[in-house]
């Protein structure tokens, strides 16, 4: 069998909890090859930019990390500047958020160019290479330059706008040879496919040669939708787990007179928490009697700090919470408990389950594993409902939640009234059915569909069995 070797900017030592339940499914894969994950250690180094910084290698069970630091500066334009000023908000149709002016593209460049190099020297004939999301569009086009003749495939998980909106990036035509320039381009959602498929058709004259498959830029590639999933059987036994256990209670003691909503969120504008507090605030205008019964915790886990954007909408909710808190609180019930800070993963399943109601109202998301998650750690018997919004990825799956428009703040506040008041047994149908959809395309599914085409699509062209999972 081939090594499977996972390229992506952050990386987790697939071993302990608190990296996840995409790291455990990936760090699956790799045990089972004994394979390769690469990418930035999170660390920064004072050195100047150009120093040629090593790999470190460490082994985690069968799993060997390799990883590298960044300078500064390359930290600046490859992250902060490149990926998160510029790709992240067009890729979730924010062009007004972007900042296309301040040349970080070469340091985006540099980097991909160094993790090229770098893993050169690691890979082996016979390696299988999966690059994940939009810091490491250009790798597969730096690798094939040194002479890669690997199977490479790339995972998008962020959305992919209309042609539309992802020409307006300067050097859009760069970006889109370079994802085209891998074997197997995998995306969260149809929406995201078929936005894809429109610009290859649109900007490049693709030819459709059927099954997924394009001729564009010289060469052939195949494109799919493979919804992201969570590892349900994994979130379950955490949510059995003492800590989510000891959440569970002290929640349940603390509300006990009050129906709990939840938000669990990265501090992020794509998540739409302003828009979510405002039809929060307008269920409690609407509806009085709710000012008795329902209590909104939001966490807000610190984000990207050094994007000032992401300074911006902190302080919008700051000044939001405060707002809704100082006009509806009363001496013993504040409406909103806001929390910039991250909850361990251990205890989230303990705070979804003790919630009635989960708000997951992004503007734009390339799937949400809190949707999920919320999903997976319901009592069957007694579940709560989910409020989602349609411009999630998870919307195109999870058809039997409550689907909203998060800029409707109307229409909002309405579906999270219909959520606190709906019976217990169209909760229980619908829980059911989404349980389902979440055990049917989880993680595994997810790595097993993907990397099965990879391996296919090679073995169909060499005569090869790559990869058998
Ligand atoms: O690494 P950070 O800059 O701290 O950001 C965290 C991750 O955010 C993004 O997550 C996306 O992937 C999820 C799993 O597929 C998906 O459910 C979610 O909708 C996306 O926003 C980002 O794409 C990751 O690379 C980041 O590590
Ligand atoms: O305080 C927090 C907030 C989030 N998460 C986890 O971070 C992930 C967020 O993934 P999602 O796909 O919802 O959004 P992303 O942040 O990747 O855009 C989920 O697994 C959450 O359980 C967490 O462990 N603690």
């Amino acid at each position: 069998m081939s090594r499977l070797v996972v390229v992506s900017n952050r990386i987790a030592d697939p071993r302990k909890t608190a990296a996840g339940g995409l790291a455990v499914a990936l760090g699956e894969v790799l045990n089972n090859s004994g394979g390769l994950w690469f990418g930035w250690s999170g660390k920064l180094v004072d050195e100047p930019v150009g120093t040629d910084l090593p790999v470190h290698k460490q082994q985690a069970g069968p799993v060997t990390l390799a990883t590298m630091d960044l300078t500064r500066e390359d930290y600046e334009a490859y992250y902060v500047g490149y990926s998160n000023g510029v790709l992240w908000p067009v890729l979730h149709y924010r062009l007004d958020l972007a900042d296309f002016d301040a040349g970080y593209i070469e340091g985006y460049r540099r980097v991909n160019q160094t993790f090229a190099r770098k893993l050169m020297e690691l890979l082996r004939p016979d390696d299988i290479v999966w690059v994940q999301d939009y810091h490491l569009i250009p790798l597969a086009a730096e690798l094939r330059a040194l002479g890669c003749q690997q199977r490479i495939g790339f995972f998008l998980h962020i959305p992919l706008p209309p042609p539309l909106i992802f020409a307006a990036i300067p050097g859009h035509d760069w970006l889109m040879k370079g994802l085209c320039s891998y074997d197997l381009v995998g995306f969260q959602s149809r929406a995201d496919l078929d936005n894809f498929t429109r610009y290859i058709q649109d900007e490049a004259h693709a030819q459709d040669l059927g099954e997924g498959r394009w001729r564009v830029f010289n060469r052939t590639l195949q494109a799919g939708a493979f919804p992201i999933g969570i590892d349900v059987k994994e979130f379950e036994s955490l949510a059995a787990g003492a800590e989510s256990m000891d959440m569970f209670e002290r929640m349940r003691r603390e509300y006990s007179r009050r129906k709990l909503l939840v938000g669990v969120d990265r501090l992020d504008y794509s998540k739409g928490l302003p828009q979510r507090l405002r039809a929060f605030r307008e269920l409690l205008a609407k509806y009085p009697e709710s000012r008795k019964s329902a209590t909104l915790i939001q966490i807000a886990s610190p984000s990207r700090e050094d994007v000032s954007a992401y300074t911006d909408i902190l302080h919008e909710l700051e000044s939001l919470c405060g707002s809704i808190n100082g006009n509806y609180g009363e001496l013993d019930w504040m409406p909103v408990r806001y929390m910039h800070r991250t909850v361990a993963r251990a205890r989230l399943p303990g705070l979804y389950r003790a919630s009635r109601v989960a708000l997951v109202t992004p503007l734009r998301d390339g799937m949400n594993l809190v949707a999920k998650e919320y999903i997976a750690a319901q009592d069957p018997d007694d579940p709560g409902v989910l409020v989602l919004s349609r411009f999630a990825g998870a919307a195109e799956q999870l058809k039997e939640a409550l689907l909203v428009n998060p800029y409707d703040t109307a229409g909002t506040a309405e579906a999270i009234h219909v959520a606190l008041e709906m019976p217990l047994e169209e909760r229980q149908q619908r829980h059911q059915a989404l349980l389902a959809t979440i055990r049917k395309a989880d993680v595994h599914w997810w790595c097993d569909s993907y990397l099965h085409l990879l391996g296919q699509a090679e073995a169909e062209e060499s005569g090869t069995p790559w990869l058998r999972l």
